[in-house]
């Protein structure tokens, strides 16, 4: 196909456009510099990019920035399709050239049916085997090195790339209250002076108050401060997984290379790693080196270290060397100066009434509150209508926490999903990625993150052993076809409502 000069000088200003958003660094920036267009048909952009790993991480990581440069080059939603052209650059090797794919940048489902099913089912790794980006470095720097199964590391991190942080979580987005101020100001303290000030810092309190959040804005802020300073984050399962394929692969070395080469470690979920004693015992193996050579390490755990069981003693001891701290759920001011944060950020205007409504019937969980927020701003995004305080209340009536309600588990929702859209749970675990089972299974990881309090590890692992991002993925994607579909938000109110009442009824 030949390709108009106008659709190259789009094409390039998108490019141009995602640079200087100054959001994206420079290894993923690197992956969409390789990206080709290679024509505009009706609203779908078809661009070649030479391995799948490229087109998986513009697809997830890249995803958002996308969508908005497209929009703002063309005037109007574009969506992408990919095909993989092996010929385009030299290290995309043996992955099979595939016919283009359709991805739906925010765009509702339906328009992107011009795309083939086909095309779909043979792309089931889209965002099942993510993140793939350190599997590609280490196949850059070692030709050799497996691209699957391994580490997902290269062997030197060496800055800001190699860290995993998520770009959401920043000091400036953290509201701060009496519930979480000291739990803000010591990290902040870490991140200016690593290692000089509390060494480890260890946070703790209840689901969903913001201690991942904190980990991230360490992060972030000591890489700013610092340029080139190593920093990794890492989930407590995913460090199991690491260690478990370490061994499995005998990549022992470069296991240890990669967490014992850092400046700040940072933690997350430490309780998850209890009575995995293998994986334990090479954890206090890391902190000493870390600690020994004068290095940060941050940990958040759901309890305080002389709660934890499932950790000898000299481990739960070391964690309460440096400074341990909680956050506590926060007070109502504080709930509801963080929905207006929110509301804000995302240029949408909540009259105060409803604001307080929303803060004051979810009082314990800021991932709640958030998702209420979501639910009535889609609502009125959805009918065309400003937000006012008696649709707040309407809509939020079946949503509110009953105290009485058993607790909502991980089957009931499998089932019920499952059940609602008339697939067997094994479905929606499978690889199969017919349109209506995506969506369905992407609204049950929406409704895992959002009715229980597991992580996305352990999200993905209910699917068949998907990778966490590919959650993280699924979630905003319902987010955001909730504020963009009618069908899709009846689903998933009703299908709230009927395992909310089903788990009234246990
Ligand atoms: N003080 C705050 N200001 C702004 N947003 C917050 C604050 N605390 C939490 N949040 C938001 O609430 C959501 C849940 O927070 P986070 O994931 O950090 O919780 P958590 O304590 O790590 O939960 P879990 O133990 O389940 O992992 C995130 O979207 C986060 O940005």
């Amino acid at each position: 196909m030949s390709v108009s000069e106008s659709i190259i000088n789009s094409w390039k200003r998108v490019v141009d456009t995602v640079r200087a958003s100054g959001d994206i660094g420079p290894s993923q920036m690197g992956f969409l510099d390789l990206a080709r267009p290679q024509g505009l048909i009706a609203n779908t952009l078809l661009l070649a990019v030479p391995n799948e790993m490229t087109r998986d991480i513009l697809e997830t990581q890249l995803q958002d920035n996308l969508a908005k440069a497209l929009t703002k080059v063309f005037g109007t939603e574009i969506n992408c399709a990919y095909s993989i052209d092996t010929n385009m650059h030299a290290f995309a090797p043996e992955i099979p050239s595939s016919p283009p794919r359709s991805t739906p940048n925010h765009a509702p489902v339906d328009n992107v049916v011009d795309i083939s099913e086909a095309t779909q089912s043979r792309a089931e790794k889209s965002h099942s085997e993510e993140p793939l980006l350190d599997e590609l470095f280490s196949s850059r720097t070692n030709p050799a090195a497996a691209p699957s199964g391994g580490l997902q590391q290269n062997v030197s991190p060496s800055s800001g790339e190699r860290s995993r942080l998520n770009e959401h979580y920043h000091f400036d987005n953290f509201i701060t209250g009496s519930s979480n101020r000291f739990a803000h100001a010591a990290a902040y303290a870490v991140a200016e002076s690593p290692a000089k000030s509390y060494n480890p810092l260890f946070i703790y309190g209840e689901s969903g108050l913001g201690k991942t959040h904190l980990l991230h804005a360490i992060g972030h802020y000591a890489q700013e401060l610092f340029p080139g300073l190593r920093v990794r984050y890492v989930n407590s399962e995913e460090f199991t997984n690491d260690f478990i394929n370490s061994i499995r692969h005998d990549e022992g070395a470069s296991f240890k290379q990669i967490y014992r080469n850092v400046d700040i470690l940072l933690i997350d979920d430490i309780q998850f790693m209890a009575n995995k004693e293998a994986t334990v015992e090479e954890f206090f193996h890391t902190f000493n080196a870390l600690y020994n050579n004068n290095k940060q390490v941050v940990i958040t755990s759901d309890l305080p270290p002389k709660q934890l069981s499932g950790f000898e003693e000299r481990l739960r001891s070391r964690f309460e060397w440096g400074l341990t701290t909680d956050i506590q759920p926060p007070d109502l001011e504080t709930r509801i100066a963080i929905l207006a944060k929110k509301a804000d950020a995302e240029g949408i205007s909540v009259p105060a009434d409803a604001l307080e409504y929303i803060a004051s019937r979810i009082d314990t969980n800021i991932r709640e509150l958030e998702g209420a927020l979501t639910r009535v701003t889609a609502y009125a995004s959805l009918n065309n209508e400003p937000i006012n305080l008696d649709q707040a209340q309407y809509i939020l009536k079946d949503l509110i926490t009953d105290d009485d309600a058993q607790e909502i588990t991980s089957d009931l929702i499998m089932d019920e999903t499952a059940n609602y859209f008339g697939f067997s749970i094994a479905d929606l675990q499978s690889k199969s990625r017919t349109r209506t089972l995506v969506t369905a299974r992407q609204i049950a990881m929406y409704l895992l993150r959002e009715l229980t309090e597991m992580s996305l590890p352990r999200i993905g692992a209910e699917f068949g052993g998907r990778d966490h991002t590919t959650v993280m993925h699924a979630d905003r994607k319902i987010r955001d076809l909730m504020s963009e579909r009618h069908a899709i938000y009846n689903q998933v109110t009703e299908l709230t409502n009927k395992i909310k009442q089903r788990a009234r009824n246990i």
